[in-house]
C-alpha cells in the first residue's frame, strides 16, 4: 500500500469507502469495460487521450475521479493495483496501457486501432 493510501486509510480521505472496497471497484470496472479511461474531467492530459479515442470512433467508459465521491480512494487502488497514480490511466482489454503518452505512442505506431478493434471498441 503507498504511503498517501495509508495516509487516507488512517485519517480518513473524504470518502467512506475502504482500500478494499476501492480495489474492488477499481478491477470491476476494468473488467466491465472493454476500454476505460480513468481520468479528471480538468487534465489536459486526459482531455488528448479522450479527443483520440473519439476521432478514432471508440466506445470507451470514462471515469472522472474529480467528479466521484470516492475519486480520491479509486485513485489511491489505482496506483496499488496499476503502479500509476497520475490520470488518465488507460486500460483495453483489462491489460494495462499507461497514460496519455502511452497512448498516443501507440497510436503514432498504428497500433491502438488494433487493439481497440480486439477489444470490441470499435464501433465501426
Ligand atoms: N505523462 C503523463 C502525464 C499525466 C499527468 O501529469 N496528469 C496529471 C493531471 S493533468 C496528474 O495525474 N496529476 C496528479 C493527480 O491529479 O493526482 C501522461 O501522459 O498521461
Amino acid at each position: 500500500m503507498s504511503l498517501r493510501a495509508l495516509g487516507n486509510k488512517l485519517f480518513g480521505s473524504g470518502s467512506n469507502i475502504t482500500m478494499g472496497e476501492a480495489s474492488a471497484r477499481v478491477q470491476e470496472l476494468i473488467n466491465e469495460h472493454a476500454t476505460i479511461v480513468f481520468s479528471k474531467s480538468y487534465c489536459p492530459y486526459c482531455s488528448s487521450t479522450k479527443r483520440t479515442l473519439k476521432q478514432l470512433n471508440a466506445d470507451a467508459f470514462v471515469i472522472e475521479l474529480d467528479q466521484d465521491s470516492d475519486g480520491s480512494a479509486l485513485q489511491d487502488a489505482l496506483e496499488d493495483i496499476s503502479g500509476q497514480r497520475t490520470v488518465p490511466n488507460i486500460y483495453i482489454n483489462k491489460k494495462h496501457i499507461g497514460g496519455n503518452s502511452d497512448l498516443q505512442k501507440l497510436d503514432k505506431a498504428g497500433e491502438l486501432e488494433q487493439l481497440l478493434r480486439n477489444a470490441g471498441s470499435l464501433k465501426l
